[in-house]
């Protein structure tokens, strides 16, 4: 297995607090992977520091074989926000082949990406007037544009109907089908039958790393929602005297660019699906 992101002992702290608490994990090349956990649970933090994009306290982030957040990434990752990432003033097709410029590509590869998430009826326009659902997928279409080896996507599918989620997970086994790797957040589950592998979080801990087959087996049931909350709540023993120590306060900071780590991080294998 080759392996397109190693997280080692990653810890994180957000204002006050430590929102993550040595995770690691290893993450396929070629794979859609899933990453899952309640609100709060630290997946938009996780995906930040694959980014480089966060500050981190401790522990390594290896990206492609280089450091998060190295310069020479840049190009070979998509990263999709929560918050869509696009110019209101400009239609969906301006926005796609500004973004494929910036890439060095060509219109036909900002209009094939337009496509690709159902826009083609709407490039031509503006953003500013589109739906909220539709506007995701605008900045959808401008994390795609490149082909990018690597695509971390925050909750892709929010606000999509059943339709186009589907559609939407069609494509991105289509793009890992291709070679890409595809690190996906969800607060669906039924979005977690559809990854190849799963990483579960809660209060900053990673509580399975596997595939969702494995995790239904662990957790004893076929409903991947059900062993989810028994994962979770087989944990919350397991971690609820390290969590009494932390505020539930969280404070504003400052955050900013940086690199996570250097590149001799030690190779780690998964968590292992399972309580801790
Ligand atoms: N800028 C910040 N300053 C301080 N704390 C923060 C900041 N951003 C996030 N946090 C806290 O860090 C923790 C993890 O947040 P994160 O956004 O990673 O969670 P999440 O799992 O992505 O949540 P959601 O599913 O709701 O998007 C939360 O407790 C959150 O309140």
């Amino acid at each position: 297995m080759e392996t397109a992101i190693e997280v080692d002992d990653l810890v994180v702290r957000r204002g006050k607090r430590r929102v993550l608490h040595g995770i690691s994990c290893v993450v396929p090349r070629g794979s859609v992977t899933g990453l899952l956990g309640p609100s709060g649970s630290g997946k938009t933090t996780l995906l930040r520091a694959v980014v480089g994009v966060q500050i981190v306290g401790g522990g390594t982030v290896t990206v492609l074989g280089q450091p998060a957040g190295s310069p020479a990434l840049r190009h070979r990752l998509g990263y999709l926000t929560q918050a869509p990432s696009v110019y209101p003033d400009l239609t969906v097709r301006e926005n796609a082949r500004y973004f494929a410029r910036l890439y060095g590509l060509g219109a036909p590869d900002a209009d094939r990406a337009v496509v690709d998430v159902g826009l083609g009826t709407a490039a031509t326009q503006l953003v500013g007037t589109l739906s909220g659902g539709q506007r995701s997928r605008a900045s959808l279409a401008c994390a795609l544009v490149g082909r990018p080896e690597l695509l971390i996507l925050d909750e892709p599918t929010v606000g999509q109907d059943p339709v186009l989620r589907a559609e939407l997970w069609d494509m991105f086994h289509s793009m890992a089908a291709r070679g890409s790797t595809l690190l996906v957040s969800s607060h669906v589950m039924d979005e977690a039958a559809r990854c190849d592998r799963l990483l579960l979080i809660r209060e900053g801990r990673l509580i399975a790393d596997d595939s969702p087959t494995a995790v239904r087996a662990a957790a004893g049931t076929d409903d991947l929602e059900e062993a989810f909350l028994r994962l979770i709540k087989a944990s919350a023993g397991s971690t609820a005297s390290a969590g009494s120590t932390e505020s539930t306060a969280s404070t504003g900071s400052t955050e900013s660019a940086g690199s996570t780590g250097n590149p001799e991080s030690s190779t780690r294998t998964s968590e292992g699906t399972g309580a801790r």
